[in-house]
């Protein structure tokens, strides 16, 4: 039950916590929080596979934070320039922008402030390198992905993906200032994860996309060919994964990513070989799902990999 308060005049109100709660709320659908949370966490084992992480923890603590809060900016943007499109698609014709809970000057004022707080940040305890990267992944995703690509090519996310896929090296330069071959790999990693990632989704929504008139696989090439592709990243996938047992010689993570990554092919392959029904997108909804905890677990596993040969135990 709510508790009203008295304003001493008979009006009862809601006391300010309790009213600022769904624009808290707002604020942080329209960041996209959730999938930033995924973003910093690679952003933060990047960090911690680098040398000497601890001695430089205001770079490695302010990289997090920056990217956090730039990758929350380029979901504001994303929002900001699709609100029609948003109306359109049942996942999405709840968000702040679309139902109009938040105007648009709102939210440009929200990732003013988001982007202004990540460049500060950033440019005072972390280096060049890492706001350019890390600006190249807010512009990346909130403006090229959003405004070209995503309304113009069945293959947005593959390039949009880019974006996304930065925040590992944009961790590990915060802490060493360079650029480096694991992080580049990680990089790779979630390039090629991201389609598997998201096609399962299109495949699910296609009826959305397709009313909304967004070119998504599914809409323009169908789902045969779509679950194709599926199968192709998830293999892609399961070879990259395997580089950075090879480059750390790190054979725990090596088993980890082997299993895991056997597991989604198994899945995309099963998504490929079902009949286009109601089953088939329920599974595609698992998959889209397990890619998730998929990235969740294979980035945990490097973190292992790395705790086990610093303590001793390989
Ligand atoms: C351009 C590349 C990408 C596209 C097009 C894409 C697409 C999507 C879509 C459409 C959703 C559903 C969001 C919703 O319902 O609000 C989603 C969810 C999610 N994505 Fe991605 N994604 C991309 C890259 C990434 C990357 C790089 C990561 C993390 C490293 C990521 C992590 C997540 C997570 C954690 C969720 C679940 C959010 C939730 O539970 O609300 N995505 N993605
Ligand atoms: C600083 C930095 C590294 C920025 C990363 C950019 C970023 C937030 C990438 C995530 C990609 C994402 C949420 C795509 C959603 O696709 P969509 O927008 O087509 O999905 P929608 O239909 O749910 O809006």
């Amino acid at each position: 039950m709510l508790k009203m308060e008295s304003d001493g005049q008979g009006v009862a109100r809601l006391p300010v916590y309790r009213a600022a709660l769904p624009l808290l709320r707002d604020l942080w659908v329209l960041a996209k929080a959730r999938v930033v949370s995924l973003l910093v966490f690679t952003a933060a084992v990047g960090e911690l596979l680098a040398p000497a992480t601890f001695t430089h923890w205001p770079a490695a603590l302010a990289g997090l934070v920056g990217i956090a809060l730039a990758g929350g900016a380029g979901g504001v943007l994303n929002q900001i320039v699709e609100p029609a499109l948003d109306q359109h698609m049942r996942r999405t014709h709840g968000r702040p922008l679309a139902n109009g809970r938040i105007g648009r000057s709102g939210a440009i004022v929200y990732a003013l402030v988001l982007m202004s707080l990540a460049i500060a940040i950033l440019s005072i305890w972390t280096n060049p390198l890492t706001l350019v990267l890390t600006l190249l992944g807010t512009v990346g995703y909130g403006v090229v992905y959003t405004l070209y690509l995503k309304p113009s090519t069945p293959w947005n996310i593959v390039w949009g993906g880019l974006a996304g896929a930065l925040p590992p090296l944009i961790g590990w330069t915060a802490v060493t200032g360079q650029l480096a071959a694991l992080p580049l790999v990680l990089v790779a990693l979630i390039f090629v994860w991201t389609p598997a990632h998201f096609w399962p989704l299109a495949i699910y929504c296609r009826r959305d996309y397709a009313q909304a008139c967004i070119p998504m696989l599914p809409v323009t090439h169908g789902v045969d060919r779509t679950r194709r592709e599926v199968v192709r990243y998830a293999l892609a996938t399961w070879a990259v994964s395997m580089i950075p047992a090879l480059l750390n010689r790190d054979w725990i993570y090596g088993a980890i990513a082997f299993g895991a990554g056997a597991w989604f092919v198994v899945m995309a392959l099963r998504l490929q070989r079902m009949a286009i029904d109601a089953d088939m997108d329920r599974y595609a909804r698992r998959l889209f799902a397990f890619s998730i905890s998929y990235l969740f677990l294979i980035f945990t596993a490097l973190l292992l990999g790395k705790a086990a040969v610093s303590y001793g135990l390989v």
